[in-house]
């Protein structure tokens, strides 16, 4: 271990594959044997070798990273930093306009909806972070058309019912929950916010809303249990590994550590296509929830690719059972998107489902949650086996009368994504929390306007489904599409 404080010249000579040092947060640390194992690949790394590597490390890193995956022996020192000269970057001409975007940024007051946050973030957004939240597979119709399929779904409100109290709060796995939606689980969260999940973590908890908490999170798993409130109930979203050692470790941590849930992604045996994403040249790593994976990996495939090598693509019905032994949380499968695996799902004894095309992120032209709930519930109601399991929906959800329709639907509760995302990105914790907040005031109005004092008063009789199969009455979704050129700020009005 070197004592003396080491000077930037002295690292520098550690500069290749040879021999490679980085300086993250003030220290260097030689990462020449961890090249070959780095999950991003060694090219990323050697393009810091003998630097700073620091703002490139943190939107992807826990900060724990180097303490649990790096020998002591490798952490040589102290860096005296006034030996260290900052590289001029070259000139985005994006990034001068992102600037002056985020001058003039609308107040957080002038958010109304779930969708001025996005307008705000994509012109606030570093274009990494932007391309990667918003991004999804292919020609992204899947992407719009979770956000448009519950245009096609029109109420049929009661009258003269009392509404004068309304009571959203509801159970969700067991969890006593304020209103049916949870936080769902987004990779990368340090890539919108520096500080990243935990952001989500404060919000949900002032609001009473669950957190799943993603395998790919920026922040150590641990660092967002501890966040956590003591009532405040925690999942675990899980991408399962090749390792199943390293999967049985993750599951049993969690358990130990509080999580209520555990929901298996089963719609991503090899993520998606994003091309935005792809477009930004990625060229960061992944998280190291996984570090042990190693395979190198193309990194021209954007964050996506980058941080997923270690999923199992061969994982199937036959494994699920495994789960059972290993963890007593409930067992939630996590982009269901037939009724048909609905119904096997039921057979495997899990506790629940999501209907999920994850957010239009994997296969382009798979059906929206909502337009496979309305498919499924009939079915399961005529099978007697509605109430087997606890059906969950996510995508597209930008308003509390979606949430409303897959309640009406049958659904327990609400998976939402992006718009936290956008929210923490644009205006930190009191952006998510506003987001939470507009979502109880609609959702109390629209329970009131629909006639259902209570949860349990919303059913399917209230909803008219005809035309949500019928693909071909596109709606004018003004809103959405405008909230690329909201009214909220003159400054943001399209050129
Ligand atoms: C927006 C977003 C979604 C991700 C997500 C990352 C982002 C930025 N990531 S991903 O990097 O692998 O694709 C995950 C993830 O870690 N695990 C997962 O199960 N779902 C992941 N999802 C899907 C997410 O859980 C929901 O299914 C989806 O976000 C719901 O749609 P909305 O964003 O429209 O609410």
């Amino acid at each position: 271990m070197v004592n003396s404080l080491l000077t930037s010249d002295e690292i520098a000579k550690h500069n290749s594959a040879a021999s490679c040092w980085v300086i993250i947060h003030g220290k260097a640390y030689d990462v020449t044997d961890f090249l070959p194992e780095h999950p991003g690949g060694s090219k990323i790394i050697l393009k810091y070798a003998g630097k700073d590597a620091t703002e490139e490390f943190d939107p992807i890193h826990p900060p724990d990273t180097l303490d649990k995956y790096l020998d002591r022996s490798k952490h040589m020192g102290e860096v005296d930093m006034s030996t260290v000269t900052v590289e001029a970057k070259a000139v985005d001409p994006l990034e001068s306009e992102r600037q002056e975007n985020i001058k003039n940024k609308p107040a957080l007051e002038q958010c109304y909806n779930l969708l001025d946050f996005e307008a705000v973030a994509k012109r606030v957004m570093k274009k990494t972070a932007w391309a990667y939240y918003s991004s999804g597979a292919d020609d992204e119709i899947t992407l719009r058309e979770n956000h448009s399929a519950f245009h096609r779904i029109w109420f049929r409100p009661k009258v003269l019912v009392d509404v004068e109290k309304i009571d959203m709060s509801t159970t969700m796995l067991g969890a006593k929950v304020s209103i049916p939606f949870y936080v769902t689980a987004t990779a990368l969260g340090k890539l919108g916010h520096h500080e990243g999940e935990v952001v989500l973590t404060r919000a949900a908890a002032k609001h009473n809303v669950v957190q799943m908490i993603p395998t790919l999170a920026s922040c150590a798993f641990d660092e967002i249990v501890d966040a956590r409130e003591d009532t405040q109930v925690q999942w675990l979203q899980l991408y399962v590994n090749k390792n199943r050692a390293i999967t049985k470790g993750i599951v049993e941590h969690a358990e130990r550590r509080g999580c209520k849930a555990l929901f298996i992604t089963v719609d991503a045996p090899q993520l998606g296509r994003r091309e935005k994403d792809m477009r930004v040249k990625f060229d960061d790593n992944g998280t190291s929830v996984q570090s042990t994976s190693g395979e190198a990996l193309d990194r021209s495939q954007g964050a996506a690719r980058a941080i997923s090598s270690f999923i199992d693509p061969s994982l199937s019905w036959k494994d699920i059972p495994w789960f059972r032994t290993i963890t007593k949380m409930k067992i939630v499968l996590k982009g269901v998107q037939r009724v048909e695996d609905v119904i096997k799902a039921c057979e495997v004894g899990v506790d629940g489902v999501v209907l999920s095309n994850h957010g239009g992120r994997q296969l382009d032209t798979a059906p929206s949650g909502i337009e496979i709930l309305a498919a499924t519930m009939p079915v399961l109601k005529e099978k007697g086996l509605d109430k087997k399991l606890e059906i969950f929906i996510d995508g597209g959800i930008r308003r509390a009368s979606d949430i409303v329709k897959a309640l009406c639907l049958g659904a327990k509760g609400v998976g939402i994504g992006r718009p936290f995302l956008y929210a923490m990105s644009a205006y930190g914790l009191p952006g998510v929390d506003r987001a939470m907040q507009l979502l109880k005031d609609e959702m109390e109005m629209n329970m009131r306007l629909i006639g259902a004092p209570a949860i349990a008063d919303l059913n399917d009789t209230m909803v008219d489904t005809r035309a949500v199969a019928l693909h071909s009455t596109p709606i004018e979704d003004a809103l959405s599409l405008g909230a690329y050129d909201p009214l909220i700020a003159p400054a943001f009005r399209s050129k």
